[in-house]
Order: C-alpha cells, then structure tokens, then sequence
C-alpha cells in the first residue's frame, strides 16, 4: 500500500485535487484498459466534486460507474447515494445508461439485493466467487464515528471477507456496502474528509496502534494508493503531526 496524506487548505481546494487526482487516474485506466471504473461515496462531501465533474468533457463511453455503499431506499428518494450523485453529475452530462451500475434496493430484501449486486460486479469484471476484482479507484467518505461506505463500528459487516457486498447496519437500519476486502483490493482508494467534526475520529484512524472494529475506516489498507484528502477543518490536527 502507497498511503498518501494532503491537507488542502479549503474545502474548494479539496475538490480541486480531488478532481485532479480522479482525472489523472481516468486517464491511464482509459489509455491501458480502455475502460475506468470508479465507485462512489454518498454523503455532503463529495457533491461539489461530482458537479466539478459534470463540467469536464470525459470519454463517458468508458467511464463505469458503481456506489461503494447505499441507504436502503428507493432510486427517488432525498437519501438515496444514487440520486445524489445522478442530479450532481450522471443527468447532467449524456452517460451511457449501461454505464450505470447502481445498488439494488428495490427487493424488500436487503440480503437478497446485495447477493444480486455481488453477482452483478462478478459478472462486469468476469470473477468467480472467492475472488475480489480490482476496481481502479474508489471514493470514500467518513463520518464523525469512523465508519466508512456503510461499514458502521462494531456492526456484523465488518467481518464479512467472503463476498463483494453485504448489508450494513446503521443503527437498525439496513444499508448495502461494499465489503473490506473489496475495498481493499481496489487500484486507488480516496478518502475525502472535510470539517472539524471529523477531527477525533481521524484522530483515531491515524493513531499508530487501535481497535478497527471500533473505527473501521482503521481496515481500509488497500494493495494499491490510499489517498486521504482532508480540507484543513478536518486535517489541522493530521497536518501539525
Ligand atoms: O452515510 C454516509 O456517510 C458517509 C460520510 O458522509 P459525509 O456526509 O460525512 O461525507 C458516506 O461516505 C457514505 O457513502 C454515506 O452513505
């Protein structure tokens, strides 16, 4: 794992690198392999850079997208990861629908649905199960209790190693999320983490030695780059060492 730590100084600056950092990787995935593949985080952090992105022109044929995690409700609904990033980015540009890969929620199953999902990206990338393909760059965002996509602290979904997607528990309530090994098989992860409430539970995800079952942005250790991009609320402490 290459781990990689920016403070940027606002939360504009952030998006800025981000967008950057997204790009740059686009771009080589799309040059070696002819196809970039990226799965998003929900959230408040990463909106401005999706709507950053709305305005590049991107090779949109060979851009797939999937979400690192979603609240268990319909595609329209004002929680929905998906939605957020479809009226941020993916309506506003002409994406190939088949490009679109989001989390079945629409079951009354969420078992079923992330079984469904699981086969879904096995079947993209052409894996048997027991096997975890890599994709080239996952978003993440973190909450103020260390949890990161829907893998929430001391929740069952942490221990799952043999599948691509489980359900995650947030207090009582179902989510669908990738699984740590997924995660951690990707290309690139990026973190993006802006405002000061996020500063203890970094605080403990960057202590050298901690209980990742308590903090589980703590298991995210990727084979390939880890980036975290902080904006200076987040990151004042990170930054001073
Ligand atoms: O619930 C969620 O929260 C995290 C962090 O969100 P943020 O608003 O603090 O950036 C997010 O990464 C995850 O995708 C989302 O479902």
């Amino acid at each position: 794992m290459h781990k990689i730590i920016e403070v940027l100084a606002t939360r504009e600056q952030m998006v800025g690198r981000s967008q950057e950092i997204i790009l740059s990787k686009m771009e080589a995935a799309v040059k070696s392999r002819n196809r970039f593949t990226i799965a998003l985080a929900g959230g408040g952090t990463p909106q401005p850079i999706y709507e950053a992105l709305a305005k590049q022109d991107l090779p949109l044929d060979q851009i797939h997208i999937f979400w690192g995690d979603e609240r268990y409700v319909p595609p329209d609904h004002p929680d929905s990861n998906q939605k957020m990033a479809r009226s941020a980015w993916l309506d506003r540009v002409n994406f190939p629908e088949s490009n679109i890969h989001p989390m079945p929620t629409g079951s009354g199953n969420p078992q079923l649905d992330a079984e469904n999902h699981d086969r879904q990206i096995r079947e993209f990338f052409g894996v048997d199960p027991g096997e975890f393909p890599s994709f080239d760059m996952i978003l993440l965002g973190m909450g103020d209790d260390a949890h990161t996509a829907s893998l929430f602290p001391l929740t069952d979904a942490l221990q799952v190693c043999d599948r691509l997607v489980t359900v995650g528990n947030k207090d009582g309530q179902p989510r669908i999320t990738f699984t740590i090994p997924l995660i951690n098989q990707a290309d690139c992860v990026m973190f993006l983490v802006a405002g000061a409430s996020k500063r203890s539970a970094l605080a403990q995800v960057f202590a050298p030695t901690g209980d990742a079952n308590a903090y589980p942005s703590r298991f995210i250790q990727p084979q390939g780059e880890l980036w975290w991009l902080l904006d200076a609320a987040a990151g004042e402490e990170i930054q001073k060492g």
